[in-house]
């Protein structure tokens, strides 16, 4: 080894490379310039110490990225493949997941249109090629669709396009190059199109799974309007016969030129093509970690540290570093019981649901160990079946854990017989509120009045001195998000007020700007489970009654109302998230980690406070509230 290093130092001089001495790159500090001018640099540690340069051949090898990258507010993703392949549940994720992370987003699903089109639902020959008639209908419903999210994406006014970037989501099979080349040139016709620029990329799910697809077109049997009131076997034919009729005429992507996605058997496998920007930083991603697996998510509030009582009495202010109290204690002890059985429930219906010879030896932390041992005979199951990676460990139930930093979150999780990891990220730290840190409300509209009414008006966008505003803590989410979506087991989140707010309303598919009023109950968990078709269900569960009159009346909605309707069906979604409004510049953002902020009128002007300071007010508020 040695007389080998011997023999690389002997290297003619001319063949090391050198540079420029006055050069200093950022990768060289141990590479400094030797005195006889040699450099010791190591190019295969640190690579080159040449400056990179922009030549005619760079420029044309990156010149995609050049044409795909330029800022375009306008976007179109045209989803693609034969009927069950997934497409609208992906469109329906997408819309949820892209309107989340801050843009206007909206599918176009040209079934909806062709129902229209055809006045209601039609039998396979309608699909048939052949059936020139019913194809001139069928390129008429495309041509309707693709009008009206033109439309909609150009139709907004100057200060909108400056907030908002607009999606369009073009839902149909898409199936054949004409139709896709026909789809591309409407949406980037030089002519029609001039100056609204618009990026179009074709996301194809692919799919030969027998047994899933199976599944899937049954899903449709039972979910589309196609098919209200026929006899299942006979819908189920049908859907076949036009599944069947599709495959004759379909083509799969290969034209290099465009930006596409290929999803192969459930994200299995996947093909990206001139994919760049936010595309890549967030939309293949989130694609990648969608499954139709369901599995629970847990969110809820770090314990309590001290009782609002004893804050009052001390007249102390949060801080950061506190410990959980007696309160906080008690909760972590009941959320340890109530995760233990949630789990436990959940694998022992996975466990029924999972037939042995599907088992391909996927492991979920070594949950799956348990199901090799007795070939999932129910009678056979004990609680204590379960065991970790090593085979031994008992495991006391399946979770995937994440905290804040903040010790009282990691606290709520600290459980005597819990051996496994708990992930602590910071990503999950609460609204950072700059100079304002440790101040409650009251305390700030009193200090800085102006800053307080900017903050009225738009809690989302307001951002605190020197901290965050909502909008930039959603955007610290966004891994969190795809984190959760990639698993395949329970995942519980143990955060902050703010956080969560953000997060319930990823899962509620409510409007991320009014996130500032989702109320977050204390010694309560939300529990969001998938729903069919890619909604989320909702349910809450108070572990622990709450300590305080003032904090039990967190809920904002009906106890008794534990499914969240409008993830259950996408159709009366897209209404229901309409209706679903608060008026959030009617409060200011609820985001007291500890203490209950009652909702209050607004702080209109501070001028017209009918002569009492923003304290008084809020004091007052308060006591209404709470009577
Ligand atoms: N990438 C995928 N590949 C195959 N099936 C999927 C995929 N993603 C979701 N699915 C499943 O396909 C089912 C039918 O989906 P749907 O969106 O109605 O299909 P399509 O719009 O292609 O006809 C969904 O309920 C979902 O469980
Ligand atoms: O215009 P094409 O590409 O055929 O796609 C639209 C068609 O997609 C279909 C294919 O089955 O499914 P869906 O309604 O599920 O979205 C038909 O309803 C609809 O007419």
């Amino acid at each position: 080894m040695n007389s080998r290093r011997q023999h690389f130092n002997k290297i003619p001089k001319n063949m090391t490379s050198h540079k420029d001495e006055s050069t200093v790159s950022n990768n060289d500090n141990n590479s400094s310039p030797t005195k006889n001018g040699e450099n010791n640099q190591d190019y295969y540690k640190k690579g080159s110490t040449e400056a990179a340069t922009e030549n005619a051949l760079t420029l044309a090898k990156i010149q995609h990225r050049l044409r795909l990258t330029k800022k375009n507010q306008r976007l179109v993703l045209v989803l693609v493949g034969l009927p069950g392949r997934g497409k609208s549940f992906i469109a329906r994720k997408l819309e949820n997941f892209l309107s989340w992370r801050g843009s206007e987003c909206k599918v176009f699903n040209v079934g909806k249109y062709r129902r229209l089109a055809a006045s209601g639902a039609c039998a396979a020959d309608f699909f048939d090629a052949n059936n020139t008639q019913a194809s001139n209908l069928r390129q008429q419903a495309a041509s309707m669709a693709l009008e009206d999210m033109l439309s909609w994406l150009d139709d907004f006014s100057e200060e909108d396009s400056i907030k908002k970037d607009r999606i369009g989501i073009f839902d149909a099979t898409n199936s054949t190059k004409e139709r896709r080349d026909w789809v591309l040139k409407e949406c980037t016709c030089n002519i029609k199109r001039a100056g609204k620029p618009t990026g179009v990329v074709f996301v194809e799910s692919i799919c030969d799974d027998k047994e899933l697809l199976h599944t899937n077109l049954m899903t449709k049997v039972n979910n589309s309007p196609d098919y209200k009131g026929w006899d299942p076997e006979e819908a189920m034919a049908d859907i076949l016969t036009r599944v069947q009729k599709y495959e004759e005429q379909y083509e799969t992507i290969e034209d290099d030129t465009l930006s596409y996605i290929k999803i192969f058997n459930l994200s299995s496998k996947m093909l990206v093509n001139h994919i760049y920007g936010r595309m890549a930083k967030s939309i293949v991603p989130a694609l990648m970690a969608w499954n139709i697996g369901t599995r629970p998510v847990f969110v809820c509030r770090a314990g309590q540290t001290t009782t609002e009582l004893d804050r009052l009495n001390i007249n102390s202010r949060m801080s950061r570093s506190e410990s959980l109290g007696g309160n906080g204690k008690a909760f972590r002890n009941a959320l340890f019981a109530f995760m233990k059985e949630e789990c436990l429930d959940f694998m022992r219906r996975r466990k029924q649901a999972f037939a042995p010879a599907m088992n391909t030896g996927t492991s979920i932390s070594g949950l799956m160990n348990s199901f090799s041992k007795d070939n999932g005979n129910e009678s056979d199951w004990r609680d204590d079946d379960y065991v970790g990676t090593d085979g031994t460990t008992p495991l006391p139930f399946p979770c995937h854990i994440m905290t804040s930093t903040m010790p009282r979150a990691r606290q709520t999780v600290d459980w005597e017989d819990y051996p496994y990891p708990v992930e602590m990220l910071s990503n999950l730290n609460p609204l950072d509120k700059g100079d304002f840190m440790g101040m409650e409300l009251e305390e700030i509209a009193e200090k800085e009045p102006g800053w307080y009414t900017q903050l009225v008006e738009d809690p989302f966008l307001t951002r605190f001195p020197g901290g965050e505003c909502y909008g930039d803590l959603t955007s610290r989410l966004e891994s969190i998000v795809v984190d959760i979506e990639q698993k395949v087991g329970p995942v519980l989140v143990v955060s902050h007020v703010s956080v969560l707010q953000a997060l319930v309303s990823y899962f509620r598919n409510s409007k991320i700007e009014e996130c500032t009023s989702i109320e977050i109950p204390l010694n309560t968990v939300l529990k969001f489970t998938p729903a069919k078709g890619g909604g989320w269900a909702e349910s809450r569960h108070h572990v622990l009654p709450s300590p305080s009159p003032s904090e039990t009346d967190l809920c904002n909605s009906n106890e008794s109302s534990k499914l969240d309707l409008y993830a259950m069906s996408p159709e009366l979604r897209v209404d229901t998230r309409e209706r679903k409004t608060f008026n959030a510049k009617l409060a200011p953002p609820i985001w007291g980690d500890h203490l209950k902020v009652p909702s209050f009128a607004p702080l209109r002007r501070h001028n017209s406070l009918d002569g009492r300071s923003p304290r008084e007010i809020i004091t007052a508020t308060r006591q209404e509230s709470m009577i």
